[in-house]
């Protein structure tokens, strides 16, 4: 930060401010934020329906900047904070917030159910917002292209693009930060990175956790919504994209956006699988069927675990298919990006004993990565083996929701989805999202604390499925 911007104070305003995303993930991430980049000055103010008040929203922000040991800056925030009362729907209770927050930078969080989002952006649209206000938007970005298309229309009455922030906390993961470099400045993956020499590729994100009482809105979004729409198409297109100029948010989000218009699900029927959870154990923890849990609708036919094959239609990707796949209540963890490399064109005669293809595995958490290797194994030096070799990459400074944060308040939106790319994840996933209500996919099963239905290859350890 510069000495300018050191001395700037930025209001955050969170609209849905008694939420669990409030209080679990972004009010951590920013005291965090606040005690690694200590000249930041941010001002918090809340604001959510009339059933909170102040004291309990001081309490929120203290005990979550106690949890990350805040101190001082524990005190500033808490000093400084208010809470207002509104509908965050209503112009006259969003004014009342605005009028609270000042002039100055502002940043407005809608951390609200998705329809109320949609709601509260129209209202939004007939307020007179300071000049230096950035919006920033939860995942969902509405539920399907029109509906993305029709709030980025809305957004645009308020504030130009650039201000825009529509959140994937994925983007702001170490590791996938870390595709930058590791992809970009090391000139032995660069030249190597494309049809030639990569048979396919995994993306997985494969959880323990189930529904941690957030049936409410999972049971209407599903894993295919939840996870892959947002989350891993943007890993994807950062593992895919081309190199770009800069790391500027224009030309990040131009490679972006360039990949994700060139990908396709060509056949989901043949290309698409979804299944969803039974009664099991995850370790000690007894998971009910997932349709006896509560507050789950079992006729929505929800899926808990969901997978795509997408094809990416340009040079450098043609016939590499790219499996992306996530799942709750698995029994192991496996969340990671998985390169298959190409077996070579030739082995020399008298090579022998070894047939398994390299591959390099990213590890999303914990921060990892292993490079799988033929070598001559052990004893005979003229018969192959395999040598892993493993790194830690480290970890960064910030959980994901503090490096979106750390973004955002600079008003940099280099780590935002475009309004563009919101629509085209939206667009890849709507065939899916057919064949799925046309049930043209049949519904499979897994039990909890399983890895998925038994027919499907182990995730992260296999190569892709054939097409
Ligand atoms: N929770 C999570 O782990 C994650 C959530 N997200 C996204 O974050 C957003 C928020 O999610 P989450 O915190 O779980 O949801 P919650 O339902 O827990 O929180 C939303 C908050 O908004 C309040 N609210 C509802 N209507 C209004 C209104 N008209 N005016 C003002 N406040 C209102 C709710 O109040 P009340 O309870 O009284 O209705 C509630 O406090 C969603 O878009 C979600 O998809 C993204 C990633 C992870
Ligand atoms: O946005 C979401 O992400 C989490 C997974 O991210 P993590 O940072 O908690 O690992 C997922 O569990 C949740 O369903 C989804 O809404």
């Amino acid at each position: 930060m510069s000495q300018s911007d050191a001395q700037t104070t930025t209001t955050l305003l969170i609209l849905g401010a008694s939420g669990d995303l409030t209080s679990r993930l972004l009010l951590p991430g920013l005291a965090t934020l606040l005690t690694v980049e200590t000249d930041r000055r941010v001002r918090v103010l809340g604001s959510d329906l009339p059933d909170m008040d102040e004291d309990a929203w001081r309490d929120r922000v203290r005990e979550a900047f106690t949890k990350v040991d805040a101190g001082a800056e524990a005190e500033r925030v808490l000093g400084d904070t208010a809470y207002i009362a509104a509908d965050a729907t209503d112009a006259d209770g969003l004014q009342r917030a605005l009028d609270a927050a000042g002039d100055g930078p502002l940043v407005i969080y809608c951390a609200l159910p998705p329809q109320i989002t949609a709601k509260a952006c129209a209202a939004l649209a007939n307020v007179s917002l300071p000049e230096q206000t950035t919006l920033a938007l939860e995942k969902p970005f509405g539920y399907d292209a029109d509906s993305a298309r029709e709030l980025n229309r809305t957004l645009a009455r308020s504030v130009p693009e650039e201000r825009v922030f529509r959140i994937d906390h994925f983007l702001g993961l170490y590791t996938v930060l870390n595709l930058l470099g590791l992809r970009f400045t090391n000139r032995l993956f660069e030249p190597v990175w494309n049809r030639d020499s990569i048979e396919s590729v995994e993306i997985i994100y494969d959880e323990m956790v189930t529904l941690e009482g957030r049936a409410g809105y999972f049971d209407h979004a599903g894993a295919l919504r939840d996870m892959i729409q947002s989350h891993l198409l943007q890993v994807m297109a950062v593992v895919a994209m081309d190199p770009p100029a800069s790391v500027g948010e224009r030309d990040l989000r131009d490679a972006i956006g360039q990949v994700l218009r060139a990908a396709r699900i060509v056949d989901p029927a043949e290309h698409s699988r979804r299944a969803r959870y039974t009664a099991g154990s995850i370790g000690e923890r007894e998971v009910p069927d997932y349709t006896a849990e509560e507050g789950v609708d079992p006729d929505l036919g929800t899926e808990t675990l969901a997978e795509v094959q997408v094809d990416i239609a340009n040079h450098r990707w043609a016939g590499v298919p790219f499996i992306l796949r996530s799942g709750k209540a698995f029994g192991e963890i496996r969340k990671r990006v998985v390169i298959h490399f190409k077996p070579p064109a030739h082995i020399p005669d008298g090579l022998l004993g070894q047939d398994t293809p390299d591959s390099l595995t990213i590890d999303l958490r914990p921060d990892s990565f292993t490079l799988s290797l033929t070598t001559n194994g052990a004893g005979d030096a003229f018969t192959l083996g395999r040598t892993d070799l493993t790194g830690q990459l480290g970890g960064g400074q910030l959980e994901p929701y503090g490096e979106v944060l750390s973004s955002m308040l600079d008003a940099n939106p280099r780590l935002a989805v475009r309004g563009d790319a919101a629509e085209e994840c939206w667009r890849i996933l709507e065939p899916v999202q057919r064949a799925w209500d046309a049930d043209d996919v049949p519904l499979e099963e897994y039990p909890a604390g399983s890895q998925g239905p038994s027919s499907w290859p182990t995730a992260g350890a296999s190569g892709a499925r054939q097409s």
